[in-house]
């Protein structure tokens, strides 16, 4: 267990240390003070909770919805929606098959695994590690299934780092809490588990093509003591090597362009060079900086 290996011989040992009676993770897994998640961070009330059922009835379309839906995109970049017209039998599903999926057998799972981040289907780790990242497994180029393991110390580590999306826009679906989110005020925010709900964070193309306006939403996942969490993650991006700028109509004297055009390739390359606990690839992107 100690032996963090490459990422194939961590998908290996990829049990819950809870289960093997482990109570410490190793020390190279255990975050500086200022990375570790808070311990008591309370579940956020403000976080909007957007019902969309008027949008789907032309006669009821409410103004007020969508200046909600406006306003969380330009504060947060995150927001959860309710009546979003997804059957809760087809969320069912999609997380019975991943539950299915994450059973299999490791050697049958290992089929898939891949640390080419260009590969449409893979299976790997975000952080490389058994304990506090589990599998990541893309179901379609733009879909993962996340399992989060029990973690004898969930207050030393995380799940996934803090990083942003880099699509427009993401439909998150989650089995518990555990996802955190950066509020307007930079500080952290605990997304709460809502049933039924999906949770929807906008990237870094959307932040890029707002000209700023909208903000790609920095989060990361916690992990717990006692009990697996899963998401399934849809990542909605455009193609390969479509180019993603500023809209024109965004940028004026006033606002000036302020993102370089970027592809999904360019990100992926960046993924793939760089420690991107370090900086984010939107960063990269800013012009005029000071
Ligand atoms: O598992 C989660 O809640 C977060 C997953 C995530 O941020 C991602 O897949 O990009
Ligand atoms: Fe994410």
């Amino acid at each position: 267990m100690e032996q963090q290996g490459n990422g194939a011989s961590s998908f290996t040992s990829a049990v819950s240390l809870n289960k093997l009676g482990v109570s410490s993770i190793p020390r190279r897994y255990v975050l500086p003070p200022s990375q570790r998640p808070s311990p008591h961070l309370p579940i956020s009330t403000t976080l909007p909770i957007i019902d969309l059922s008027t949008l789907r009835d032309q006669s009821l379309v409410s103004r007020s919805t969508i200046n909600e839906i406006r306003i969380a995109c330009k504060e947060i970049g995150c927001f959860q929606v309710i009546n979003h017209g997804i059957d809760q039998s087809v969320m069912d599903e999609a997380l019975e098959v991943s539950t299915q999926f994450f059973n299999l057998p490791s050697a049958e799972k290992m089929r898939l695994f891949s640390e080419d981040v260009h590969k449409p289907y893979r299976i790997g780790f975000t952080c490389g590690l058994q304990i506090r990242q589990t599998t990541v497994t893309y179901m379609k180029k733009s879909m993962e299934g996340r399992k989060h393991l029990p973690c004898p110390e969930p207050g030393l580590t995380l799940g996934i780092h803090p990083h942003s999306d880099y699509g427009s826009i993401t439909v998150l679906l989650q089995t518990r809490s555990g996802l955190e989110i950066k509020d307007k005020n930079n500080n952290w925010m605990s997304v709460p588990f809502v049933e039924g709900a999906l949770v929807v964070q906008l990237g870094d193309q959307m932040e890029v093509m707002s000209n700023g306006q909208y903000k790609s939403v920095i989060h990361r996942a916690t992990v717990n003591g006692d009990e697996k969490r899963f998401s399934i993650v849809s990542l909605h991006s455009f193609a390969m090597d479509r180019k993603t700028g500023p809209a024109v109509e965004l940028v004026d004297d006033q606002h000036p362009k302020s993102y370089k055009e970027f592809c999904f390739r360019e990100f992926l390359d960046f993924i793939s060079c760089n420690d991107i606990t370090k900086g984010r690839f939107v960063d990269t992107l800013k012009l005029n900086r000071p």
